[in-house]
């Protein structure tokens, strides 16, 4: 990853079409979404705020390559190799949101599932972004509407909510508002099939499809852990050999990310304050007081090298 802003020449000319793609936060979403990008030969840059938060994107992103490189070229390490880099040269980092969006076809914003912080960054990149650039959230479970609210381009904004790990999962969430016009909702389907997407069309519902579902599994997993109903090695084994998911509901947590999930559960409370399942939990509070956030921090349910 280059820390210099720069542009290659546009890979299509077609009307529409999106080449430049600005990702704001390198997180564990942004990294993932800006690596698919430039695997379908879009020119990325990923917003972060500071220089270690770069360096760990470009980390992160280089180890997801080489899974990928090795599975393309299983007997050409070379081959292999020069797969990495050639992906890796189309992606650039900014730390200055202003300037990483002044050539964006499109913006998509992963930063921390807060509306006021995501609130903040929307003026300010209403401000710096050319009329034409198109605005989406990744938000797991905020209101697009309300996000889009701060901005004057209501009609070219929508949620492109994608799944962790992005470089694995198939499908992406392409999120309409009612103010959201045809032609912005066909340019994300139309980017999220280019990226190698399975799209799926949904209103602005809290949790989308995905998470209004995935989100009070989760949450009652938790409970029943602080209840003491079962070890949280017991409930993954039984969801795994029960009902057949990849991960049980505390590895796929920690997946997450506990503070993420937090954000999630404690904003899903002060919406729907009535349902028992959005209460706050003591393992949760813990968890993000002892900065156990899970995989990405090393420990969370369980323990992670
Ligand atoms: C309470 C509130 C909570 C709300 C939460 C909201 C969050 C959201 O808004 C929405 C979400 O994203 S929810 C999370 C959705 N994700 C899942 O459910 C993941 C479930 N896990 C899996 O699919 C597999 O375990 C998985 C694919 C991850 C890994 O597979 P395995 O377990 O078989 O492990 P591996 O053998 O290591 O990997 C299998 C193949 O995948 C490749 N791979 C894995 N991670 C990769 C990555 N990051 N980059 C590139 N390649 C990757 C790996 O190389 C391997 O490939 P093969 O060698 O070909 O099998
Ligand atoms: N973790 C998950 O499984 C999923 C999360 N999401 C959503 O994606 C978003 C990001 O989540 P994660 O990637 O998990 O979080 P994360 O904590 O891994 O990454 C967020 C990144 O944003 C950066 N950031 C914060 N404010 C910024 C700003 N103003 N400008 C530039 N960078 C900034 C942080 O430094 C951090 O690296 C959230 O809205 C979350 O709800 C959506 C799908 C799945």
């Amino acid at each position: 990853m280059s820390f210099i802003v720069k542009r290659c020449l546009s890979t299509s000319t077609a009307k529409n079409a999106i080449n430049n793609v600005t990702i704001i936060g390198g997180g564990l979403m942004g990294s993932g979404i800006a690596q698919v990008a430039a695997q379908a030969g879009n020119n990325v840059t990923i917003v972060e705020v500071n220089s270690d938060a770069l360096k760990k994107a470009d980390i992160g992103i280089a180890k997801s390559l080489e899974r990928v490189g090795k599975k393309l070229h299983k007997d050409n390490p070379n081959d292999a190799k020069n797969f990495v880099e050639q992906i890796r040269s189309r992606i650039n980092g900014s730390t200055d949101t202003k300037s990483a969006v002044q050539d964006a076809d499109l913006v998509v914003e992963a930063i921390v599932e807060n509306m006021k912080v995501k609130h903040d960054l929307f003026k300010t990149l209403d401000q710096a972004a050319p009329q034409k650039t198109i605005f989406a959230s990744n938000t797991s479970s905020l209101s697009i509407t309300e996000i889009s609210s701060v901005t004057n381009r209501k009609d070219r904004f929508g949620g492109l909510h994608f799944f962790n790990p992005v470089p694995m999962m198939k499908l992406l969430e392409v999120v309409r508002t009612e103010n959201t016009s045809d032609e912005t909702f066909n340019a994300m389907w139309n980017w999220g099939k280019a990226i190698g997407k399975t799209c799926i069309k949904c209103k602005d519902t809290p949790g989308f499809v995905v998470n209004r579902l995935l989100v009070p599994y989760l949450s009652e997993a938790i409970k029943m852990v602080e209840r003491g109903d079962a070890s949280a090695e017991d409930i993954d084994i039984a969801m795994k050999l029960g009902a057949g998911y990849p991960m049980g509901p505390l590895e796929l947590a920690d997946y997450v990310g506990h503070d993420t999930t937090k954000f999630i559960l404690d904003g899903w409370h002060e919406k729907f304050p009535d349902n028992p399942l959005f209460e706050p939990t003591k393992i949760l509070e813990k968890f993000v007081k002892e900065g156990k956030l899970g995989r990405k921090s090393g420990e969370g349910f369980y323990k992670y090298n």
